[in-house]
């Protein structure tokens, strides 16, 4: 693996632009994954923030559903951020009938779990993995993950602060192998240390 892995972002629709920042940010090559042919050349994939619903169908839309799957049961490293966590996530509480899975992560994922779009919440997060210090922790309209397989290891919760109320404790960041998610959206803080993190899986894959 080069020192710059090309690392894709999914451009179906979601917060890509600022992953790809985030991306480069972080040291890496990045591009956007719309078709087969361009998922096929990328070292590591991102899941973008948006929305999972419609991310899942235009996945199957644009048959990128089954290459995706295989890829990741191949070894490619995927990280995905909220909407991203939720289709990296085996099962799902609170999904439409006909959402996909793309799956890579033994966990149940629960969509908007922390309240409505108007109710985004922030924390700051120890993140194993990612040192420096806490990692200012964006969500909006998040899923949290109610519950993981002994295969996957979890890596932030939401601490447990007077304010943090019902979401407090609850698991926010999880790995499996080589497929990363978050609850949050660190591209869009500007802090480029869990993108570094996942740059760095990249590079060791
Ligand atoms: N910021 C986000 O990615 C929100 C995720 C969205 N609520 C979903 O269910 O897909």
């Amino acid at each position: 693996m080069s020192d710059r892995p090309l690392i894709g972002v999914l451009a179906l629709q979601g917060d890509v632009r600022e992953h790809l920042a985030a991306l480069t940010g972080a040291g890496a090559d990045a591009t956007t994954v719309r078709r087969p042919a361009e998922l096929a050349r990328v070292d590591g994939l991102v899941l973008p923030g948006g929305e999972s619903t419609t991310i899942s169908r235009l996945l199957a839309a644009f048959d990128l559903l089954d290459p995706l799957r295989a890829r990741i049961a191949d070894g490619l490293p995927v990280y995905g951020s909220c909407a991203g966590m939720i289709l990296l996530a085996e099962k799902i509480i609170g999904g439409r009938p006909d959402q996909h899975q793309v799956g890579g992560i033994d966990m149940v994922v629960r969509r908007n779990a922390f309240g409505r779009q108007v109710d985004s919440f922030e924390a700051d997060v120890d993140f194993t993995g990612v040192g420096g210090g806490p990692v200012h922790a964006v969500f909006i309209r998040a899923p949290w993950v109610e519950s993981v397989s002994a295969a996957a290891e979890v890596l932030a919760r939401v601490p447990e602060t007077p304010g943090a109320g019902e979401a407090g404790g609850r698991i926010v960041a999880v790995r499996q192998g080589r497929v990363l998610a978050t609850a949050f959206h660190p591209e869009l803080t500007g802090d480029h240390r869990v993108h570094r993190l996942f740059a760095d899986m990249v590079r060791e894959a």
